[in-house]
């Protein structure tokens, strides 16, 4: 008997040559690609305007693609996005703190797509609501306004509408801003479970002292994917000073700014002014405060 080749795997997510071009005529994005295997978190890194979340937009459906295309474990987005597979956590300004809302109803959103129009929860909903919000730590919360939480508690209910939803693919808008440095080990710890279970996370994120510790992958944007693939093989100055250009600020310590005796090694630190990126000598080391960064003045 022949025995055939195992198909491959889908990929959790291809990015195919896309190019969006907005209303006023802007192209935010040029012939963009990259492709994540399942069970990956991809960070989406790049300067203000670079158009990481016109990516986010582009993959939800938000807006059109002039070119290319975009596809879901294996199947064109459209499908994927209808089977509610993809659940995206927007940047805090995107969304009216000022409506009047409970937490739990936020997270109950999640569900909405897998109801019928007359949107009555079954108690198969209110369940997946209650764990969604047990496993963000925010369940004594849940009949608390939205508008009365913290930044970071918000962010963890956004992020418990996407559990509850069951998203195979999670994209994060910049879950880390305006969060304690807790909350942030908290959510990054949440997202290697959902890794764990074999969902796609892409997080676009200004923390770059935090990609090589925990994001598998790195997409480098700016207009276009300038780089892509596993962030131990991406995540080099090169394609640092090409995707921030003169937005980075480097500095090395060495001498009697960072030694008291004659040690020669020497200190890099690269930042876009969120959390840096520290490079000892050769080896790649996360800063874990800013706090605990060197003095540089
Ligand atoms: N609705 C829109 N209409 C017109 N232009 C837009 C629109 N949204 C974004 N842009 C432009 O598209 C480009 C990419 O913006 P985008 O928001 O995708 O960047 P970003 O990488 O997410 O930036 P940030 O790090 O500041 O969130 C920018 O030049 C921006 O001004």
């Amino acid at each position: 008997m022949m025995m055939g080749r195992a198909k491959p795997a889908p990929a959790g997510l291809r990015v195919n040559d896309i190019t969006v071009a907005y209303r006023n005529g802007l192209t935010a994005l040029r012939h963009a690609s990259f492709t994540v295997p399942r069970g990956t978190i991809t960070a989406l890194v790049g300067v203000n305007g670079a158009g990481k979340s016109t990516l986010f937009k582009a993959i939800m459906g938000f807006v059109q693609l002039t070119n290319g295309s975009v596809e879901i474990l294996g199947m064109p987005a459209h499908d994927a996005l209808r089977q509610n597979m993809v659940a995206y956590v927007p940047q805090a300004e995107e969304v009216d703190w000022n409506f009047p809302v409970l937490v739990e109803d936020v997270v109950m959103m999640g569900r909405y797509g897998h109801m019928n129009f007359l949107r009555i929860p079954s108690r198969r909903d209110h369940d997946l609501v209650t764990e969604a919000l047990q496993r963000v730590n925010m369940l004594e919360y849940r009949k608390r306004q939205i508008g009365e939480l913290s930044g970071g508690q918000r962010k963890r209910v956004f992020l418990a509408r996407a559990l509850a939803q069951e998203g195979q693919i999670i994209l994060l808008d910049e879950p880390f801003t305006g969060v304690d440095v807790t909350t942030e080990e908290q959510i990054i710890e949440l997202l290697k479970s959902l890794r764990d279970e074999g969902r796609v996370m892409l997080v676009s994120t200004h923390n770059l002292g935090s990609v090589p510790d925990f994001c598998d992958r790195t997409v480098f944007v700016k207009g276009t994917v300038l780089a892509y693939g596993r962030t131990e093989d991406t995540f080099t100055e090169a394609n640092l000073e090409k995707a921030f250009g003169g937005v980075l600020r480097h500095f090395i310590l060495s001498g009697t700014d960072l030694h008291d005796d004659a040690d020669p090694r020497h200190l890099k630190v690269i930042s876009d002014d969120e959390r840096p990126f520290v490079v000892y000598g050769d080896r790649q080391q996360k800063q874990k405060t800013r706090d605990d960064a060197p003095d540089a003045s």
